[in-house]
């Protein structure tokens, strides 16, 4: 006997997937039906991987075909899971800078966890490898970059780039620096709406002569309101990276951070996540370690998010010292904080690739100068 594939469809109108108002016929989950003798195979595709909704669909096809065409129906379901696709999903938004290839947020859910002194050990870090690379300081609460580059005294120059004013970024360490806090007063409280900081951001970035950057790094204000929304919102973020001590309180906010990246109307891609002030480290005894705020806690945040774990950074006071006299730390060559910094600047570049790779081949924004670096070798 051999079954009439149109009386097979019709049974399967009479039925629908689970969260789906349309019967899956109509809604176009029923791929292919095939009849041979007394099989029918039904193949069908679904947006959830999720095994019990598999099961009931199967149920449900089997009973259905059975009692509306024939009990003596050996039923085969073929079920192929297909991710919805999300339209926009980690692509850049924003319109693409002439001449910077990657724009790497830096940020933290809670204030004074290190957030600036990595963003500056990283920017140094990155120029040390041959990179090209400017700092953003964003940080409309307290821009600390001009300090920890020595630049707090200077202002921006203004020069002519095909006819048009733009502002020079100063120079420090090989880095190109303009911070929020050359244009604001000093002891000025800043009280800032979300548009209005993107608004002034967005100058800094298109109506600056940043020349060819490899990296551009943003040194983002602490916490997630809506200065972070308006910042993610309008400017092409290539990814995120989260700076967090191992304290539960850091934690906490750290995870918040993550998960405002992750929000459907923001989708900046997480880099990973920094451990800052991991242990205690007396100069005078280098090899011990004390976990003043806890052992390993974003190492396990970043496993628990699936996020990479970028690298942690001791808690030692020269790194203090460096950020006062604005000489990053990382530039005390043959020392574990250059080392550290090494690391996890490593891994910063080696995400970026990745996350460029993942990407469309029209959006995918490349790097061009790969030194130092073995994971992007290729
Ligand atoms: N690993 C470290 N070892 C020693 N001191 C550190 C370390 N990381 C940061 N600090 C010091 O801690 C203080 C706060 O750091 P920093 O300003 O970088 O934090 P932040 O998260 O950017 O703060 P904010 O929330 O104000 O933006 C600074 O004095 C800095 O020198």
């Amino acid at each position: 006997m051999k079954f009439n594939k149109q009386d097979i469809l019709k049974a399967l109108e009479t039925i629908s997937l689970a969260g789906e108002g349309a019967n899956m016929v109509e809604s176009g989950a029923v791929l292919n039906v095939i009849t041979f003798a007394d099989e029918v195979i039904v193949d069908i595709k679904m947006t959830t991987p999720a095994m019990h909704i598999k099961k009931r669909a199967e149920k449900d096809i089997i009973k259905t075909i059975q009692e509306r065409v024939s009990k003596d129906a050996q039923v085969k379901v073929n079920i192929k899971v297909e991710a919805p696709t999300k339209e926009n999903a980690n692509l850049i938004k924003g319109k693409a800078i002439p001449g910077i290839k990657n724009i790497v947020a830096v940020a933290s859910g809670k204030g004074g966890v290190g957030k600036s002194t990595v963003t500056a050990n990283l920017a140094v870090t990155l120029a040390k490898m041959g990179f090209k690379v400017g700092v953003l300081d964003a940080d409309i609460y307290g821009p600390s970059i001009p300090l920890m580059f020595d630049v707090f005294n200077e202002r921006p120059l203004s020069v002519n780039v095909d006819g048009k004013s733009k502002m020079k970024p100063v120079e420090s360490h090989g880095v190109k620096v303009l911070s929020i806090g050359f244009f604001t007063k000093p002891n000025q409280a800043v009280i800032w709406r979300g548009p209005m900081a993107a608004k002034a951001l967005n100058q800094l970035i298109f109506d600056a002569a940043w020349g060819e950057l490899d990296f551009m790094l943003l040194d983002l204000p602490p916490g997630t309101g809506d200065i972070h929304l308006s910042i993610m919102q309008s400017l092409p973020i290539t990814g995120a990276v989260v700076v967090s001590t191992p304290q539960t309180v850091a934690l906490a906010d750290a995870r918040k951070g993550v998960a405002m990246f992750q929000q459907e109307n923001i989708q900046v891609p997480v880099l990973g996540v920094i451990e800052n002030m991991s242990y205690f480290t007396p100069a005078e005894l280098p090899d011990n370690k004390y976990y003043i705020f806890g052992n390993g806690g974003a190492k396990n945040l970043a496993e628990d998010l699936e996020i990479p774990f970028l690298g942690e950074v001791p808690l030692v006071q020269s790194i203090r010292e460096a950020g006062d006299i604005g000489r990053p730390a990382a530039l005390q060559t043959a020392t574990p904080i250059e080392a550290a910094f090494e690391e996890i600047t490593k891994n910063v570049v080696s995400e970026t690739v990745k996350r460029n790779d993942s990407l469309p081949p029209t959006e995918a924004i490349k790097i061009t100068t790969m030194a130092g670096c073995s994971a992007v070798k290729k």
